[in-house]
């Protein structure tokens, strides 16, 4: 049996008093891994919370989080990126006076790797086989022909695909994906969308939040609703397709055919 990388435990968080995420039982669901997860919900629904809970940015009120039995709230960023979790962020978050490239060599930085190398004399030998890297992942993102030029130049689509490469460079077990299609245009959509099923396809666990469902449904093995902080549902898309609670909540009459 598939076992679960990710265990969302009766997670409850309030902003002022308030419950953004857990309602009265506290909010539940695991992440087998290899899994591809959706996290689906209309606004206000507690996505980015949940999102910023799984991630270790925010820690719950009440409840845990384990990433491979690890209690997020109690281990450290650098803990958390070792156990292979990558996550993008609604606005990228990109150097500006830096190249396509070094944007991705300073993705890969943050691992630790280049200062690893530097102490142990590696980092000559090291530097080129880091630059190819980078290159690799950006050729995968379709950004081979913007490698050297500066970010600013780029378009929000492809900013968004340079925030993919970045977490690619690290080779994540876990990639979290915080609203990747908004900006993003219908061609650059498609290779997306191709790129995540081929990363599914690798064994790897994702977990992508985002208003675009249609994008998700069709690409998703996996699919989690939230609604007022609370789980809604929980399924494959076409359970969450027929599910009457989610039609009616969310996704309107004209999916119910
Ligand atoms: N930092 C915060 N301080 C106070 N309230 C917050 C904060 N973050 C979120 N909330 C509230 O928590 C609830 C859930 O918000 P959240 O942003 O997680 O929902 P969402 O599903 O991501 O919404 P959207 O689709 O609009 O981004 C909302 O009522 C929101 O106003």
């Amino acid at each position: 049996m598939t076992r679960d990388l990710l265990v969302v435990d009766r997670v409850i968080k309030r902003f002022g008093g308030l419950k953004a995420v857990g309602g009265d039982d506290g909010l539940s669901f695991t992440v087998p891994e290899g899994t591809f997860l959706g996290l689906i919900g209309p606004n206000g629904a507690g996505k980015s919370t949940t999102f910023n809970l799984i991630s270790g940015v925010l820690k719950p009120d009440e409840g845990k989080v384990l990433l491979d039995g690890v209690d997020l709230a109690k281990a450290r960023a650098s803990e958390i990126a070792a156990l292979g979790l990558g996550r993008t962020f609604q606005t990228p978050r990109a150097f500006p006076s830096l190249s396509v490239l070094d944007n991705v060599i300073v993705g890969a930085d943050s691992a630790g790797e280049r200062v690893g190398m530097a102490f142990s004399g590696r980092w000559r030998d090291s530097e080129g086989a880091l630059r190819d890297k980078a290159a690799a992942v950006l050729a995968r993102v379709g950004l081979s022909e913007r490698i050297n030029d500066h970010v600013g130049s780029l378009s929000g689509g492809e900013l968004r695909m340079l925030e993919v490469a970045r977490q690619l460079v690290r080779d994540p077990k876990i990639l979290l994906l915080d609203e990747p299609t908004a900006g993003v245009d219908p061609s650059l959509q498609s290779k997306l969308s191709n790129i995540l099923v081929d990363l599914h396809a690798e064994g790897r666990t994702l977990i992508v939040v985002e208003h675009n469902l249609h994008f998700l449904l069709r690409i998703a093995d996996r699919v989690v609703v939230l609604q007022n902080g609370q789980l809604l549902s929980q399924g494959t898309p076409a359970e969450i397709k027929a599910d009457e609670k989610v039609i009616t909540a969310y996704l309107g009459a004209d999916h119910a055919a």
